[in-house]
């Protein structure tokens, strides 16, 4: 489906107070909106993913899959900071004509859903009936969910939070780290910051995957007798390559900073006030083996969401099992979904 681009008001205000000028959303959509206007479902990506729903999460969204565009009208939009078409740290500056790179405004997870929610009143799509998200876009969900309680009928999470933990910050911030010690990160300029982010990737799958994931899928034979290049290792550098041949640093620091901000309870009376105020009726599914977004997160934001159902994947992908186990998603959503009476 071709990519659209959503231009925000001229000066689109953020949540630290600074003003995003210029600013445009990407966006996609699959389907049509029925007539009774009741089909749309909204996905929202994760750290590194774009507006492609049908490219990267395969099995969930497409022809024959549980989301199927023959039956809704399927959008997913590219968060602002992302790479992927939506106004970063690479967009030109209106103001100057060149991009901002590391002076880019700090941008928070309300400010991604907050830019969302104006291309939804753009689209003049009244009610989402489903509004879905797993990690960053998890995030992101829930706080389109509290900030707009009435907009949407259902909500579904997977692997994500309602305050960014302090593990997963420390995590983010050993990644800017690795950034940060590229020395071309500081230059300024397109491909600033790769050496920095092939690090940065390779300590994030660290928290994506786990000790039973690598040992699974990256051990050497038992007869094996290397001294050097072991699996692991060759699997940590190509998919440092694999991030840097895709995304830049520059994007990757904005996004994970405003993962760091996530704090549904922010100005709003701490986190359970916030669960509090969320309408849709709610699934949340949480992975037996993500050490990044431990299942205890999960269950949290179920016991403090009214009415909401929780799901465990059982999984040994850990975090990533959120973008791999989509049978397992599908039969939870399939559950979900059956009207409450017939249950
Ligand atoms: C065009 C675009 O921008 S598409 C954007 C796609 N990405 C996203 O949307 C972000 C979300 N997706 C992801 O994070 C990932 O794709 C995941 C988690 C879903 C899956 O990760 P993958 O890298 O595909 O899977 P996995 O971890 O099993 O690694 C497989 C790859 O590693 C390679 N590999 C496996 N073991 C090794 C090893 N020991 N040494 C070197 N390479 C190895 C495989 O050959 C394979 O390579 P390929 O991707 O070129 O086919
Ligand atoms: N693997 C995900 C990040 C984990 O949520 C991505 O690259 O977007």
């Amino acid at each position: 489906m071709p990519e659209h681009f959503f231009q925000l008001p001229e000066s689109f205000p953020l949540e630290s107070g600074a003003e995003l000028t210029g600013g445009q959303v990407a966006y996609r959509t699959w389907g049509q909106l029925n007539a009774a206007r009741d089909n749309a479902v909204w996905v929202c990506h994760a750290l590194t993913a774009n507006a492609d729903v049908l490219d990267w999460w395969p099995g969930l969204f497409g022809p024959g899959c549980f989301f199927d565009p023959a039956d809704w009208f399927i959008v997913c939009a590219n968060v602002l900071g992302s790479c992927y078409g939506s106004t970063s740290p690479l967009s030109p500056d209106p103001a100057t004509g060149r991009p901002r790179y590391q002076d880019f405004p700090l941008l928070t997870i309300r400010d991604l859903a907050g830019a969302h929610e104006a291309l939804r009143q753009e689209l003049g799509l009244a009610r989402i009936h489903t509004l879905m998200g797993g990690s960053l876009g998890g995030q992101q969900a829930l706080e389109w969910a509290v900030a707009q309680p009435e907009a949407f009928d259902h909500l579904v999470v997977i692997a994500t939070n309602a305050r960014h933990s302090a593990w997963g910050i420390a995590f983010n911030e050993a990644q800017r780290l690795a950034i940060e010690a590229d020395p071309t990160y500081h230059a300024n300029e397109p491909g600033g910051g790769d050496e920095g982010l092939r690090a940065a990737r390779a300590i994030a799958l660290l928290s994506y995957r786990g000790y039973d994931a690598y040992a699974a899928t990256q051990t050497e034979a038992p007869d094996d007798t290397r001294l050097r290049d072991y699996r692991a290792s060759t699997y940590q550098r190509y998919q440092g390559d694999k991030l840097v041949a895709r995304f830049d640093a520059y994007s990757y620091v904005a996004l994970s900073r405003a993962m760091d901000t996530h704090h549904l309870g922010r100005h709003r009376g701490g986190v359970p006030a916030a669960l509090a105020a969320i309408r849709a009726r709610t699934l949340v599914m949480g992975i037996s083996s993500d050490v990044l977004f431990p299942v205890s997160e999960q269950r949290e934001l179920a016991q403090g969401i009214a009415g909401a159902r929780y799901g465990e994947l059982e999984s040994g992908f850990g975090h990533d099992g959120f973008l791999l186990e989509t049978v397992q998603i599908a039969q939870h959503l399939e559950r979900f979904y059956v009207p409450v009476l017939a249950q």
